[in-house]
């Protein structure tokens, strides 16, 4: 890929694999540095670092961390136009995999989807790194994978549903997104207790596989829906900042699946499985704690933003039966919980 690299991340996984990372590309003749993420992955993060890339003549960028540092590793090797590497040492988005960055304000608010021609050039994960990490991580990757095939089948049910690309939703995205929720619904309890005790099991394994790159490849060639466009929709919310990206999706999930009109009986499973998986289900969970109509209004205003994903969906979407589900979703999630 060449042989100059730049390594981008926090200062708490700069501590974790600066060191190994640099001595690694010393051994392998590449000449490395690396440069301290700030957190956010906005436009003005994005150009600071590509500023950076050029001063160091870098042809490599890797994005070490969670989903924001490689969001924005990505956008710098797509502004400079050279090779990007994704290493994840969290299992906690499906960032990793995909050919996007989700770009936010520099206060956190949702802005764009930013698009690249092409997918990094390699995504390197060890389980080892991913077990040791705080748990909450890697149940956020599984909120973030379980909500896949849900948005994935949808948009594959719409007449209209596109994928990423613009263009129908394909057979192989169906079925890799399909693969995701199974592997997601058999290993994820199991995966959980292992990396609770910082182990690596098959389990394991297998989730880190469905958050990271059945995820990315099922949402990206299969499309996204609703779930996600309200997780967009509560970005909008400052109290929603806390919860992280797969919390937010974990309450988006059930709420599609109300607006879906899907049973009772299907809902109170999801919302059971995700509760012993640790996920939120009530919005308390995820910081709102007595969310006023104005502000449930606007998250769902902002979920039917023009052009968002929700237009996925095999229906007419209104706001109005957004926040409907959204609230409903969080009564279905309180009683489950009593
Ligand atoms: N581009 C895409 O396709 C895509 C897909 C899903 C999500 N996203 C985006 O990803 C972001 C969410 O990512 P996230 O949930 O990973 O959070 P994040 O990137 O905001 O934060 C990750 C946190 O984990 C810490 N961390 C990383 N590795 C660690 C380790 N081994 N031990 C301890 N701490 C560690 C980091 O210091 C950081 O604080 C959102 O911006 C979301 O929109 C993008
Ligand atoms: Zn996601």
């Amino acid at each position: 890929m060449g042989d100059s690299a730049l390594l981008i991340g926090d200062e708490v996984v700069l501590d974790l694999i600066e060191s190994t990372v640099l001595e690694a590309f010393e051994n392998a003749g590449i000449t490395a540095t690396s440069v301290t993420f700030n957190g956010e992955a906005s436009t003005t993060e994005i150009e600071r670092i590509a500023d950076e890339a050029t001063d160091h003549n870098t042809d490599i960028v890797v994005g070490a961390g969670g989903g924001k540092a490689i969001d924005t590793a990505k956008g710098v090797g797509d502004t400079l136009g050279i090779a990007t590497v994704s290493m994840p040492t969290v299992a906690s988005t499906d960032a990793p995999t995909s050919s996007l960055s989700v770009i936010y304000s520099e206060e956190g608010e949702f802005e764009e989807y930013r698009f690249y021609d092409s997918h990094p050039n390699l995504v390197l994960v060890d389980t080892e790194l991913i077990a040791a990490a705080p748990t909450s991580f890697f149940v956020s990757g599984v909120g973030d994978a379980l909500a896949t095939w849900f948005e994935a089948d949808a948009a594959y049910q719409a007449t209209d549903g596109e994928n990423f690309f613009g263009g129908r939703p394909t057979r192989g995205g169906h079925v890799l997104a399909k693969h995701c929720y199974e592997t997601v619904r058999k290993h994820a309890h199991s995966a959980i207790r292992a990396v609770e005790n910082d182990a690596v099991t098959e389990s394991v394994e297998a989730v880190t596989e469905a958050n990271t790159l059945l995820s990315g490849l099922g949402f990206e060639n299969g499309g996204i829906a609703a779930a996600h466009s309200i997780h967009n929709g509560l970005t909008q919310l400052e109290a929603t900042h806390g919860a992280s990206h797969g919390e937010k999706v974990s309450i988006g999930t059930i709420a599609q699946l109300v607006l879906e009109g899907r049973s009772t009986a299907f809902i109170e499973e999801i919302v059971a499985f995700s509760r012993e998986a640790g996920l939120p289900v009530t919005l308390a969970e995820i910081g709102l704690d007595d969310p006023s109509s104005d502000q449930l209004a606007r998250v769902a205003e902002a979920a039917c933003a023009e052009g968002e994903t929700i237009y996925n969906e095999p229906f007419e979407i209104e706001p109005s039966a957004v926040a409907d589900a959204i609230r409903t979703a969080d009564a279905i999630g309180h009683t489950t919980s009593e």
